[in-house]
């Protein structure tokens, strides 16, 4: 299966964290496991924090962009909108994302963000998610991501 982000319309497709027409950006992808979404991630050196440990606005960027396209394969899910089509039908943006910082995340690790769909009312969509390095969970968040209007 395509990555989430791979079946934006390419021009929806320039967001700085996971536009696929972004060179200079992130480029995260999403994948739909089972009854979750997953994304890996290794930052660059640069997103440094305290030296040795990761960024937080790297993280937030990270969980932002993981939510709503999770947000978005769920509402599909939701429909039986086939996943596989070539562009997406559902668009969602952040209204609200809320994070905790668990622990300091190591710099040289992949990070792993997944995600649970926690409700679908109307348009508003919100999702758990998890951020991982080495098995530990460096950060927690819950976006609310809300479906455009047509
Ligand atoms: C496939 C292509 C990919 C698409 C492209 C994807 C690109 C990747 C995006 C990456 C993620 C981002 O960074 S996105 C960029 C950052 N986000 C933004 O710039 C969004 C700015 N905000 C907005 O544009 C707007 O406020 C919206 C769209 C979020 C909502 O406006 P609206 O459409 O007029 O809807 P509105 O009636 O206000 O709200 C709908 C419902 O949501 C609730 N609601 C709205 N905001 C909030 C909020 N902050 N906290 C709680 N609840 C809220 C309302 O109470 C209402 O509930 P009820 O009355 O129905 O119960």
């Amino acid at each position: 299966m395509k990555a989430i982000q791979d079946l934006y319309p390419d021009n929806l497709a320039h967001c700085y964290g996971c536009g696929k027409n972004n060179s200079q950006g992130h480029q995260l992808k999403t994948y739909v496991e089972g009854e979750e979404t997953v994304s890996r991630f290794t930052p660059d050196m640069k997103y440094t924090a305290i030296p040795g440990s990761v960024y937080g606005g790297l993280i937030a960027s990270l969980l932002d962009c993981h939510g709503t396209a999770s947000a978005a394969a769920f509402a599909c899910i939701a429909e039986k909108i086939d996943l596989n089509q070539v562009d997406l039908p559902i668009r969602c943006v952040t209204a609200n994302l809320n994070i905790n910082f668990k622990a300091l995340t190591p710099q040289g690790e992949e990070l792993v963000i997944r995600g649970k769909l926690k409700a679908i009312e109307g348009r508003k969509i919100s999702v758990d998610m998890t951020l991982t390095a080495k098995g530990v969970v460096c950060a927690t968040g819950e976006i609310l991501a809300i479906r455009l209007k047509e």
